[in-house]
């Protein structure tokens, strides 16, 4: 079976629940791979006692970074604790990471209760691979330089 990734991502007034979320399904994440943005990554290895993929942290690109990893299909459930109280420098960064989910079909959870629905999935565990979205129509489309 392919390697499971899930990527986890917060913000300040987020990480503690993230990182106390993360140590109470370290078991259920033990054969997935976790990437992270940089300051969240840090957060969840030293709590989780386990290597994790760590990124720039959001504001210097990591948000960006996470985005590319999902249109390069290396990213199967992104978690993300995005604070809906506080404007943060990198809002754009933010939408960018959540459209590219949303465009690439990945399941995205935003708090808890979302988080906890997903890990549990069977989906995640067993063998169920998501439909790869089909861009074809864009990649084909015609543009005004064609005839
Ligand atoms: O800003 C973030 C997500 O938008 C998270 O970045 P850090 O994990 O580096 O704090």
């Amino acid at each position: 079976m392919k390697q499971r990734n899930i990527a986890l991502v917060a913000h300040d007034n987020k990480k503690k629940e993230l990182v106390d979320w993360a140590v109470a399904k370290a078991e259920l994440m033990a054969e997935i791979g976790i990437f992270a943005t940089g300051t969240t990554g840090r957060l969840i290895e030293d709590a989780m006692k386990r290597p994790v993929n760590r990124l720039l942290s959001g504001p210097l690109g990591g948000d960006q970074q996470i985005g590319a990893k999902i249109a390069e299909g290396e990213i199967d459930l992104l978690i993300f604790f995005w604070d809906p109280l506080e404007p943060q420098p990198h809002d754009p960064d933010i939408k960018a990471l959540l459209r590219i989910a949303a465009l690439y079909n990945i399941p995205v959870a935003c708090n808890k209760a979302s988080a906890d629905y997903m890990i549990h999935s069977p989906l995640l565990h067993g063998d169920y691979v998501p439909d790869e979205p089909d861009f074809s129509d864009y990649t084909l489309r015609k543009t005004p330089i064609d005839k």
